[in-house]
């Protein structure tokens, strides 16, 4: 069965021990145009399940828009084109058939800058779920919420205010709120377009040790502009350069032995 095409049950399955060295991503010949400019040349590339995968290389190379690959979300952008193949455990995510809302629910996606919507703390995590007819109570919802906000460490923080706006929070608040938005409706991946770049070094803390945990249970996708932070928190990292996958290796190899001229220029600082 299509379970990206077909009922909107959204389940998670395996066991995380063999998922461990699983691929959930495989991207063959991947190209994208913005109307005549190609911005990514044919990119390959396999993402493990279950652990931090960081997209790295300077300003324009294309990291978002690959990233927005994996959700479609390049659909929404005029102009726009996509082409060679991406699956996601083994299903082409690009499939006419494909719904790309229920594929959005299963990829979720948290921005450079915060973005709950203009809704209570609680409204904001309980609009998935209700959209996709996850829960059959309000009690059922309740559970819901509060163990969306538990896993993105935000519950002590926010659980005597549930009715108050999400956009009052810190921006910290809000970008655990918004990966507690992702976690409810049970996604499998979450892309991260440079996360921490509107946060301090606390709340920037904070977030890394959110998606260190949440990497054992999710494939997780990060663009970041900080080396460090991508040496921090990633188990692979991909680097690229106008339009071009360079280097992918383990984090460790890219940052201590990159077989790249470019790579190295790129990490050392001496580019980018
Ligand atoms: N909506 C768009 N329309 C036209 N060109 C675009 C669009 N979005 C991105 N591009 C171009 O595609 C190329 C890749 O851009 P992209 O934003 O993916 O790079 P990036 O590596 O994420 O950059 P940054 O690190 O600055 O965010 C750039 O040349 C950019 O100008």
């Amino acid at each position: 069965m299509n379970t990206l095409s077909k009922a909107p049950t959204i389940t998670r399955s395996g066991d995380a021990s063999l998922e461990n060295a699983r691929t959930k991503f495989q991207c063959r010949d991947v190209k994208v145009h913005y109307g005549d400019f190609e911005a990514l040349h044919g990119i390959n590339i396999d993402i493990p399940d279950r652990g931090v995968t960081a997209f790295i290389g300077p300003s324009g190379c294309g990291k978002s828009t690959f990233l927005r690959t994996f959700n479609r979300m390049n659909d929404t952008i005029t102009g726009a084109r996509v082409s060679g193949e991406i699956l996601m455990d083994g299903q082409d995510i690009y499939a006419p058939s494909l719904d790309p809302v229920l594929l959005r629910a299963r990829v979720g996606m948290v921005f450079q800058k915060p973005n709950p919507f203009p809704k209570s703390i609680y409204d904001n995590i309980a609009y998935g779920p209700k959209i996709h007819g996850m829960t059959n109570s309000k009690a059922e919802l309740d559970e819901l919420v509060e163990k969306s906000l538990r896993r993105a460490g935000l519950w002590d923080e926010v659980k005597d205010r549930l009715k108050l706006s999400g956009t009052g929070l810190s921006g910290g608040q809000q970008q655990r709120l918004v990966i507690a938005r992702a976690i409810a409706v049970s996604p499998e991946v979450i892309l991260m377009d440079e996360p921490a770049s509107a946060l301090d070094p606390i709340a920037t803390a904070k977030l890394e040790a959110l998606i260190e945990e949440l990497k054992q249970n999710y494939c997780i996708v990060i663009v970041t502009h900080s080396m460090a932070q991508a040496a921090r928190i990633s188990d692979k990292t991909a680097f690229f350069h106008l339009g071009d996958l360079i280097e992918y290796d383990t984090t460790e190899t890219i940052f201590t032995k990159p077989s790249d001229s470019r790579t190295e220029d790129y990490i050392s600082g001496r580019t980018g």
